[in-house]
């Protein structure tokens, strides 16, 4: 007889998002995105953090104080992070992600022919960033899916 509490692909993915996330230096929140094919192929990684060069030792890591002075202007998201990552062409593709994607990153799953948006968290729902994202994947018609059906808690010691 076969397992039956195996992991879901959803499930799975989800999970691999979250390890993805555990690279991320922020301090206050950690994002994990992958881009998965029509063949459950993971394609491509992504996570938060400064672009290539971008020391982050050197840059700030805070969130209040003048803006040029926080992390927002430099950090790139996990969303661009995974598609500037991916070696091939992503139409079709689903991306998984553990925070709902800001209005920057939905304008570039969309541009990029994602087909469907995965998501564990959505903390940010009440911000106008996640209410314009959620906006322009109604008008673009791409699906978004909360996958909370269990509990990802993923522990590395
Ligand atoms: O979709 C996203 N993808 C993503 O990587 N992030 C990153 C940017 C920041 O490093 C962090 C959000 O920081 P904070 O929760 O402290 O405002 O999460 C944030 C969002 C949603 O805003
Ligand atoms: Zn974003």
């Amino acid at each position: 007889m076969k397992r039956e509490d195996f992991l879901s692909w959803e499930q799975f993915f989800m999970t691999v998002a979250k390890v993805c996330a555990m690279r991320s230096k922020d301090p206050s929140t950690q994002v994990g995105a992958i881009l998965v094919n029509n063949l459950n192929q993971i394609i491509s990684t992504g996570y938060n953090g400064f672009p290539r060069g971008v020391d982050d030792d050197k840059f700030p890591w805070s969130r209040e104080g003048e803006w040029i002075d926080t992390k927002y202007p430099y950090v790139a998201h996990a969303e661009l992070n995974a598609i500037v990552s991916a070696r091939t062409n992503l139409t079709d593709c689903d991306v998984y992600v553990t925070l709902f994607p800001c209005n920057e990153c939905t304008k570039i799953i969309i541009q990029a022919g994602i087909k469907k948006v995965f998501y564990l968290e959505d903390k940010y729902k009440d911000s106008n960033e996640v209410k314009a994202s959620k906006k322009m994947l109604d008008a673009a018609q791409i699906e978004y899916k909360q996958i909370n059906d269990f509990n990802v808690k993923v522990s590395i010691n």
